[in-house]
């Protein structure tokens, strides 16, 4: 079996060397003829598999896609050609939901501000809002959450309607899929009458797709004086993205929230086994046996701890500043693709072990760290 692979996917030749032959090709240049003899194509969020693209594809069983997004997929073309599609929902999950509670310290940490109190709306409760909810549980922020698909199935009570979301959080940060049209269309979700009605000083952060944001609209609103604290970790039109708006964000990342070393295996993993599925053979590997050891592993907490040890402790693992500074530092010599291909390794909070002897451990293993518990003797 011929299986060709995007050159960023890690781990490809450690799950799927068994299963035939693996070569890897450049995400954003595929062309249709390289697919001639291919039966089974990964890809990530950069390549759009289309009816062109698989146009001379006439051996292809298989389209996976190691991403929670599936915007640059047509599902219903593969459906019509038989060809089986798989997607890895969830897999970068807790990466997103730690990118933005990364940026929520280093934000009150750079405003001498508090979280206590404040109000924070999630637009998009699915498994990264709901990730992010656990993980804000016990911060002592107010959680307004908003997802009208899922209130409309009857799988959530407490929906609240963007319009009000907006009005009333202190802080709004999306992870809803794009959406191009339709009653619950997600694209310009952020357009210029939303934006002209934000508070002063608001904090928003987009971790979903650059497109939920109408960019133009928020640059000319900025450029006119509105002010507002920004975290963007995607941007319309990748990798061209709209340069002007740096300067007025403060934490700005090349499409990164997901990319844990977590989260990019699991995506791997998640392939592997849709494929093993399609092929009716058993899984025989996981993702434990190629995770390298983390740098970090341990630390031990003494007494009680404040907003700002937890801050420290957060960015102990992961502080999105230093993803903010390669991207200025970086973009304009080395571009957006390539600053996410030379990604430096990130992991999630779970691979610090904290041994605690505050009274914060049940916080602490809801932000996803790993406590031991002890008492003081
Ligand atoms: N920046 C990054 O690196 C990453 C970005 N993403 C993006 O985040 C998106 C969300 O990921 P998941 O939570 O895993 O997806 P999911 O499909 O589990 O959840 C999305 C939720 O958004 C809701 N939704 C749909 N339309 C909505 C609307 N108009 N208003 C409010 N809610 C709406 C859906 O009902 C669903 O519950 C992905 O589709 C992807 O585009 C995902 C992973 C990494
Ligand atoms: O999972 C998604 O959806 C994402 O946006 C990824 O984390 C980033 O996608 P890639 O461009 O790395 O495939």
């Amino acid at each position: 079996m011929k299986i060709l692979a995007d050159q960023n996917m890690p781990l490809v030749e450690e799950f799927f060397s068994d299963l035939g032959e693996v070569r890897r090709f450049d995400g954003r240049n595929l062309q249709a003829s390289t697919l001639q003899a291919v039966d089974a194509l990964l890809v990530r969020s950069v390549t759009t598999v289309n009816e062109e693209l698989l146009a001379q594809a006439q051996h292809l069983k298989f389209v996976g896609t190691a991403t929670i997004g599936i915007d640059h997929v047509d599902t219903a073309h593969l459906a019509q050609r038989n060809i089986a599609f798989s997607s890895a929902p969830g897999c970068n999950a807790i990466a997103v939901a730690e990118y933005v509670i990364s940026a929520l310290y280093a934000y009150t940490q750079e405003t001498g501000t508090s979280l206590e109190g404040r109000t924070l709306g999630i637009v998009g409760v699915g498994n990264i809002g709901k990730c992010l909810q656990q993980k804000l549980i016990n911060l002592g922020l107010r959680l307004l959450l908003c997802d009208p698909v899922r209130h409309e199935a009857g799988t959530l009570d407490e929906h609240v309607d963007i319009d009000s979301v907006l009005a009333q959080a202190d802080i709004v940060t999306f992870h809803v899929p794009l959406v191009k049209e339709g009653r619950h269309q997600t694209r310009h979700l952020l357009d210029a009458e939303r934006i002209s009605k934000l508070k002063d000083n608001m904090l928003v952060i987009n971790a979903s797709r650059g497109d939920v944001i109408d960019n133009q609209a928020l640059l000319s609103a900025l450029q006119k004086g509105k002010r507002l604290e920004l975290v963007l970790d995607v941007w319309e039109n990748e990798p061209n993205i709209l340069t002007e708006l740096l300067p007025y964000v403060r934490f700005a990342s090349v499409h990164i929230a997901g990319h844990t070393q977590e989260g990019k295996a699991r995506g791997t993993q998640m392939l592997y086994q849709g494929l093993c599925q399609r092929l009716g053979i058993s899984v025989d590997k996981s993702l434990e046996d190629f995770l390298p050891v983390p740098a970090l592993t341990k630390c031990r907490t003494e007494k009680s701890l404040t907003e700002h040890d937890l801050g420290r402790l957060v960015h102990l693992v992961y502080d999105i500043r230093r993803d903010d500074g390669l991207m200025r530092a970086n973009l304009a010599s080395h571009g957006f693709d390539s600053l996410r291909k030379t990604y430096p390794p990130r992991r999630e909070f779970s691979t610090l072990s904290i041994e605690n002897m505050s009274e914060h451990g049940g916080l602490l293993t809801s932000l996803g760290f790993n406590v031991i518990q002890k008492n003081e003797d």
